[in-house]
């Protein structure tokens, strides 16, 4: 599903109207009757009598609950309008609706100064339901005065609120909130999300998020050619690799996981396992010799195989021409979990990159590694996954991570495209940044995955969707949403603060299932 930010929005608004003449005030009808209808759905279709409050700004935002007020009042339901603006400071769309309101005999109640905020404050006490009108696309930078007091206000109440379009006091294109912002129950927005809607701390304040068909032309929407994506469950259950009746191992692949030190074996088990529950056929995870022991105990379907060290036992330059041979026979490396950043670890890193002929996804020390020259990215180099958590990407690129966070979605874009790889920047909402240019934000996960190893299993996930032959981008996309949604149910069954690295990979098997079944796969192959 394509994210916009409110320009394009905007445009998309503009163009419905100027091209194919869809006149600006049946979008905001359909834009109200959205709402209503969602309304409708919370209160199981009893609206007779429920105390809506409506508060409503004074652009476009404000029209569409006004459109909202009028079919309410029309439904039987006790409506408030509460006006941050003068009646005849509104315009166009907006003041239609509210003359049509007012001449059904709707209540308006002016929100103009700290003298009107008692009456909206006591009538928030017996309010069922909170529609928070007020700020939409229009709003920029930080809600302030009178408004900032009413949203503030609003929060304080505790009310079930729904946001229209956006919550008010939210910047659509960031996600970022300067000032007071409605926390919203749930949030209905139009035609398609907007980016603030799905990245923190936007995502937190929207709440449930329902996309709203407004009767924007889907010719139109196609033809913007946006590059921007959410992810959906439709498009992963799409991507998921296929298994005919036929298959055999060969055809899902073989990964050779590359990493683990002494004290940090956990981190290559978790990948090469996470790799073959991801689908793989064979998995070899390659690890210093003192360990190589330690290994074979810790797995049992992943194969071993010891690679020299150094005398205080970790990987060693003399590895690289055995990983290189190893190489020869798999489909795909995962470079990193484990690895430690000892000096010739870090010189085996920098040596085995560019002479990669097969995809490979680098994680953890590895990326370390590369941080000390990322001259090899601007090279010529083979496809490749990068997933670097806040801090890591701030090593490669000479910031902080709080810099990083501050603009996640440019820094994942801006790198993937400058080094031609696939730039997974890990948190809350993960980004998969392309080479080409498109991006995608992984709606799924959740802060109990803040956990040791976490990032490890994510690492082989990927690696086990490339073995199977999934391109790079879509590999790391899809295994972002399948290690997420298996975090989802992992925090349903154990709670967040309980939750494990490796429970992940116990509730990955059924989230690829419930993709699976409902993508019809296994039916289609006629087994049970
Ligand atoms: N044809 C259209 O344009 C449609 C627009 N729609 C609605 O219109 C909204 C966009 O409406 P507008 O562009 O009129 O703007 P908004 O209604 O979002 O904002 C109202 C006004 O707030 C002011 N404002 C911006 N930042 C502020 C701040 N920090 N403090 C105080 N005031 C601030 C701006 O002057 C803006 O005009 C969408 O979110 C959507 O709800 C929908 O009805 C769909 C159709
Ligand atoms: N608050 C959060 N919400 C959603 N996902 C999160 C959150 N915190 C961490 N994660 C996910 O958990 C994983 C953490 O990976 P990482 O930091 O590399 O852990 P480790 O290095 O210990 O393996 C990432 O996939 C990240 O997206
Ligand atoms: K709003």
């Amino acid at each position: 599903m394509y994210l916009v930010t409110a320009a394009e929005m905007g445009q998309l608004d503009r163009l419905a109207s100027s091209e194919y003449l869809v006149p600006s005030i049946v979008l905001m009808e359909n834009a109200g009757l959205r709402v209503v209808e969602s309304i409708r759905r919370h209160f199981q279709d009893r609206v007779k009598n429920r105390r809506v409050l409506i508060f409503c700004g004074k652009g476009n935002n404000g029209g569409d609950g006004l459109v909202v007020a009028r079919h309410l009042l029309n439904q039987g339901a006790e409506v408030k309008v509460f006006l941050l603006a003068r009646p005849e400071d509104l315009r166009g769309d907006a003041r239609t609706n509210l003359e049509i309101y007012q001449k059904m005999g709707g209540r308006i109640f002016p929100l103009l100064g700290e003298s009107h905020l008692q009456r909206a404050d006591i009538a928030l006490l017996y309010a069922d339901l909170v529609v928070d009108a007020i700020f939409g696309t229009g709003f920029k930078g930080a809600a302030m005065g009178l408004p900032a007091a009413v949203i503030t206000m609003i929060n304080k109440a505790h009310r079930d609120t729904v946001a229209v379009d956006l919550p008010s006091g939210l910047e659509a294109d960031t996600g970022r909130a300067f000032g007071p912002c409605i926390q919203a129950t749930w949030t209905v927005t139009f035609a398609l999300p907007k980016l603030g809607l799905v990245v923190e701390p936007g995502a937190s304040y929207t709440g449930r998020l329902e996309v709203a068909d407004i009767g924007i032309p889907q010719k139109l929407i196609d033809s913007q050619r946006f590059n921007l994506h959410l992810l959906t469950p439709a498009w992963c259950r799409s991507c998921l690799p296929k298994r005919e009746a036929s298959g055999h191992k060969g055809l899902y692949g073989h990964v050779l996981a590359v990493g683990g030190s002494p004290g940090l074996t956990g981190a290559i088990a978790l990948a090469a396992t996470a790799a073959l529950r991801a689908g793989a056929g064979l998995v070899t995870a390659a690890v210093p010799r003192g360990v190589h022991g330690i290994l074979e105990m810790k797995t049992t379907e992943v194969m071993t195989c010891p690679l020299p060290e150094t005398p205080g036992g970790y990987l060693s330059r003399e590895a690289l021409d055995p990983i290189v041979e190893r190489l020869a026979a798999c489909d795909v490396l995962a470079l990193g979990p484990g690895l430690s950043r000892d000096p010739a670890t870090v010189e085996l890193v920098k040596e085995l990159l560019p002479r990669l002929k097969v995809p490979a996804v680098v994680d953890a020390d590895a990326l370390n590694a590369l941080a000390t020259d990322t001259s090899i990215l601007t090279g010529d180099h083979g496809p490749l996954v990068l997933t670097p958590h806040p801090g890591e990407m701030a090593r490669l690129v000479g910031t902080t991570a709080a810099r990083v966070q501050e603009d996640r979605l440019e820094i994942a874009r801006k790198y993937a495209r400058e080094w031609q790889v696939v730039l997974l920047l890990k948190g809350a909402r993960t980004i998969i940044a392309w080479p080409d240019g498109q991006a995608y934000i992984n709606p799924t996960g959740n802060s109990g995955m803040a956990t040791a190893g976490s990032g490890d299993v994510l690492t082989g996930i990927i690696a086990g969707l490339m073995a199977q032959g999934l391109e790079p981008g879509v590999a790391a996309a899809l295994g972002a949403f399948l290690h997420g949604a298996a975090g989802d149910e992992a925090r349903a069954s154990l709670g967040q603060h309980a939750l494990l690295a490796g429970d992940l990979l116990n509730f990955l098997p059924a989230v690829c299932r419930n993709l699976e079944v409902e993508a019809g796969v296994t039916a289609g192959l006629g087994r049970d």
